[in-house]
């Protein structure tokens, strides 16, 4: 396998809103290249356009301009069933609220992104049940989300995001509502499950105490990303 096979690229990324018919530039030409195992925290001011950059390489917006290479594959150039398909096989997503469903239990939940295209199997089945007590969670299988602590429903939230055995973990603000005790220990477990299944993580966060755990840090400054030294 090649290394671009192994690889995330972006190259002069830029991102328009337009609003109002007045044009919004919020991503001015954004350069990033990461390998299998790598790990990315970003920072920057509100505001900045993190979120919007994360979603850009998640595939769930669309660039203005410039170039995503995802292991060799440019996602954007997919028809939108492909696109999607592609998005379900090799990014996993962890959100600021961990978007569990209420009415489902915690072993179903980490199931249910296997339910998009393949149907869940006996085998996804034991995944699940592998990924929770990686977790620290074999005993919360069959709780509610609101049965369980802020911090036990975002380790749920990162087993349902691994379950597809993603190349690519995308997290969004991953301890915003959680207290510093469980936002370091989130911190720990994503850079372990990095290492362990040699996924590409990038970690968008204002939380200092989350961004230095990284063994990169970025900040994004006037649309683009500048490296942040300790
Ligand atoms: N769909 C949209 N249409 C117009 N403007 C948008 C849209 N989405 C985001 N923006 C604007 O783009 C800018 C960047 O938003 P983004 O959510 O990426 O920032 P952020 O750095 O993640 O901020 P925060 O740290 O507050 O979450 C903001 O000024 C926002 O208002």
């Amino acid at each position: 396998m090649n290394d671009a096979q192994q690889q995330l690229i972006v190259r002069d990324l830029t991102k328009e809103f337009s609003l109002a018919g007045e044009s919004l530039p919020i991503l001015n030409g954004v350069n990033l290249s990461l390998n299998r195992g790598g790990a990315l925290a970003i920072t920057g001011p509100s505001g900045s356009g993190k979120s919007t950059l994360l979603y850009i390489i998640g595939v769930l917006d669309q660039p203005t301009s410039g170039e995503i290479i995802q292991f060799g594959q440019n996602p954007f150039e997919l028809k939108a069933k492909q696109q999607a398909e592609f998005r379900n096989q090799n990014i996993g997503f962890i959100f600021q609220d961990h978007h569990l469903m209420p009415q489902f239990s915690v072993l179903e939940n980490v199931l249910i992104p296997t339910m998009v295209y393949q149907g869940t199997t006996s085998d996804a089945e034991e995944r699940a049940r592998h990924l929770l007590e990686r977790v620290g969670l074999s005993d919360r299988l069959n709780h509610r989300p609101a049965q369980i602590s802020g911090g036990e429903r975002q380790r749920v939230a990162v087993c349902r995001a691994l379950i597809n055995n993603p190349r690519l973990l995308l997290a969004d603000e991953p301890t915003g509502n959680l207290d510093r005790v469980n936002t370091e220990s989130i911190g720990k477990l994503l850079l372990e499950i990095n290492q362990e299944q040699n996924t590409i993580l990038i970690c968008v966060t204002h939380s200092r105490e989350l961004a230095v755990l990284f063994p990169q840090h970025q900040r994004l400054r006037d649309g683009s990303l500048v490296t942040e030294t300790a």
